[in-house]
């Protein structure tokens, strides 16, 4: 689309509301140049118009060049719902996203052409304080209800009272549909929960939150059913119809969901072969030769007419039906309407605000993970239930543990055994924390909705009580029913928290797995690479001049080392234990300590381990501050 062909159309309506803009007060208008006031934010009646001019996306890789998007223009316009479609691969989702900002020439990638809102250059602005995008997948906690959810982040992205916030969020559950299950939690695909249809309309709800100009959703009704996806295509009317400009990318719509379609861009192997009026596009083919048979989906049709069957190798017929559809799309003139774009000038140099302070951001993140926390099996339940059985396996074989000469080689085992999972389960279970949230950390740090390390330390400590509770359990349970320290009561506390500290140290562990891999599965299947060189190498459970030298350093940064030790001192120290088997009371008295070679003190060896715990959590968090920059670039 040239963009000398593009006219101001200024029509009654938005005559209309430019003079009733035009009697508002300068501040009530100018909200972009004052963020940070109550709701609402935006002024639906600001109109947005999004023009993109002869954008190319090409991949140069080792002297090949591929072009995904071939200079293709076009705009989107308030008011209306534009669809974007094509063949699998013609360039949709990479059009998408340089549409939203969210694409940027890099290494191998570059991309030219101009994306602009009402004359500004999205470049020049910070897009994202007025645009909003909803991405393929539905990136949510699931322990949250719809209402938290959406309580949550309007918390994070907006200033005002908690009731202001909870109008807001009112206002859009009710808009949205969602008052029958705006007290149940999202779930997720082993816990139920939302139905598709409405964890979307959920996803779809956070974004409106900030009452964005524009709306941009990717796929919004993948794997949906057709009355559902209908559903959430009228939502997307309903938004367009206040005014918003909503762009988005739909693969199979039903003939239904079709007629629903303003605008139309059909995209073919990275060019755009029509650009207008959805329920003119059948007319248009038909003109160029290509008829849609009178009861046929004309989505289905245009799908089996844009199909390629090998990229790589497009035969004859394909080349020469892209052709036709090619030129004959270049000779159009698509229906051309613009805002004036002197209405928004002030759009430019605008300077975005995060809406909270750390200490606020803090705050918010500390309530949605202590939730998570209590309500998340791996952090609730799951820890209890570890906590728990470990002991009551402990307690039938080590019960009543005396203090006669076979019990020494006992404590050394039930020590050591606790000593193991102390380590292990900590890291264990933390090494799956991050990588469970990951996904809505990226999307809300992109955002800029909060810091790395407000998230990771509210993160860190809501964490905490459950471990916390569950580790006095478990110690609790071993403690009395082994007969530890000989039953002496004020020795219990000290090895609570010898197992505590030991427990953290393994979330350390566990964090930074967490942070280094970034799904589940792998994290899961790192772990263990992380924790067994910390308990192999820890120089007591295998003699030192069995570990290989390079390896040997690893003893002294050995959570596993310093816990045990803890956990033995606090044990052995004036408990006195036969050497051998003998009844009588003159027996040798053994020093198990001096047989077992540590040297350090009590207090020592906490405060190894307390150092470790800083240290891991610092490298944790550097190594999640790194992920956050990249993902932000
Ligand atoms: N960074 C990249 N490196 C290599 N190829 C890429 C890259 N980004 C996009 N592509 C390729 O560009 C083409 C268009 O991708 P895009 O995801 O935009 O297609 P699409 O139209 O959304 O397809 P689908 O409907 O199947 O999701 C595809 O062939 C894809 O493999």
């Amino acid at each position: 689309m040239e963009k000398a062909s593009i006219s101001i159309i200024n029509s009654q309506s938005d005559q209309i509301e430019k003079e009733s803009l035009n009697s508002k007060s300068e501040s009530e208008i100018n909200y972009v140049t004052e963020p940070a006031t109550s709701v609402p934010k935006h002024d639906h009646r600001t109109k947005v118009q999004l023009i993109w001019e002869n954008i190319t996306y090409v991949i140069e890789k080792r002297n090949e060049s591929t072009q995904i998007l071939k200079g293709v223009s076009g705009q989107a316009n308030p008011g209306e719902l534009l669809v974007i479609m094509g063949n699998s691969g013609a360039g949709k989702t990479t059009l998408l996203n340089i549409l939203a900002g969210r694409l940027k020439s890099l290494g191998e990638i570059k991309i030219n052409g101009t994306v602009a809102i009402n004359g500004t250059n999205i470049k020049d602005i910070n897009f994202g304080y007025y645009s909003a995008y909803v991405t393929q997948e539905d990136i949510l906690l699931p322990t949250l209800t719809t209402r938290e959810s959406l309580l949550f982040s309007s918390k994070l992205r907006l200033p005002g009272t908690h009731e202001e916030h909870v109008q807001r969020v009112e206002k859009i559950i009710e808009d949205l549909k969602l008052t029958r299950v705006a007290d149940n939690v999202i779930g997720s695909v082993t816990s139920k929960g939302l139905s598709g249809g409405e964890r979307k309309r959920v996803c779809i709800g956070i974004e409106l939150i900030t009452e964005p100009l524009i709306l941009i959703l990717d796929e919004p009704t993948s794997g949906l059913d057709s009355f559902t996806a209908e559903i959430v295509v009228d939502l997307l009317l309903e938004q367009a119809r206040k005014g918003r400009t909503v762009i988005t990318t739909i693969h199979q719509p039903s003939s239904g969901v079709f007629s629903k379609f303003d605008r139309l861009v059909l995209m073919c192997e990275g060019n755009i072969i029509y650009q207008g009026r959805a329920n003119e596009s059948r007319k248009y083919f038909g003109k160029l030769g290509f008829k849609c048979p009178k009861l046929m989906n004309p989505a289905d049709y245009f799908m089996r007419l844009l199909h390629v069957v090998d990229r790589k190798n497009i035969s004859e017929d394909e080349k020469e039906k892209l052709k036709i559809l090619v030129s004959a799309y270049s000779t159009t003139d698509p229906e051309s309407e613009i805002i004036d774009p002197s209405e928004l000038e002030h759009l430019a140099n605008k300077i975005f605000k995060r809406p909270s302070t750390q200490m606020e951001q803090f705050k918010i993140l500390f309530k949605r993970s202590n939730i998570n926390s209590r309500r998340n099996p791996i952090f609730g339940r799951v820890k209890y239930m570890q906590a728990i059985v470990m002991a009551v396996l402990l307690d039938l074989t080590y019960n009543n543990i005396g203090t006669g000469y076979s019990s020494i080689q006992d404590r050394n085992g039930v020590l050591f055994v606790l000593t193991m999972m102390g380590g292990a389960f900590g890291s264990q279970n933390s090494s799956l924390s991050f990588p469970s949230e990951l996904p809505l950390f990226f999307k809300e740090t992109k955002q800029g909705l909060y810091s790395t390390i407000s998230y990771y330390v509210a993160k860190s400590i809501a964490e905490l009580p459950n471990l916390v509770m569950s580790i006095f359990l478990q110690a609790l349970i071993i403690y009395w029913a082994v007969g530890l320290n000989n039953y002496d009561a004020s020795k219990f506390f000290i090895f609570y928290a010898a197992l505590l500290v030991l427990n953290v140290c393994g979330t350390g562990i566990g964090y930074i797995v967490g942070a280094l891999f970034h799904t589940e599965t792998s994290a899961m299947i790192a772990e263990p690479i992380f924790v067994i060189p910390f308990l192999l190498f820890a120089g007591q459970f295998a003699n030192v001049d069995r570990i290989p030298i390079a390896f040997r350093w690893v003893q002294y940064i050995s959570p596993f080392k310093y816990g045990f030790e803890a956990l033995c001192i606090n044990e052995y120290t004036d408990l006195n234990l036969p050497c051998q088997n003998c009844d009588s009371d003159d027996c040798t008295k053994c020093d198990p300590l001096d047989d077992l070679a540590f040297y350090d003190s009590l207090g020592e060896s906490f405060l190894y381990n307390i150092i470790i715990i800083i240290v891991f959590r610092i490298i944790a968090y550097l190594l999640l501050w790194i992920t956050a920059v990249r993902v932000k670039r």
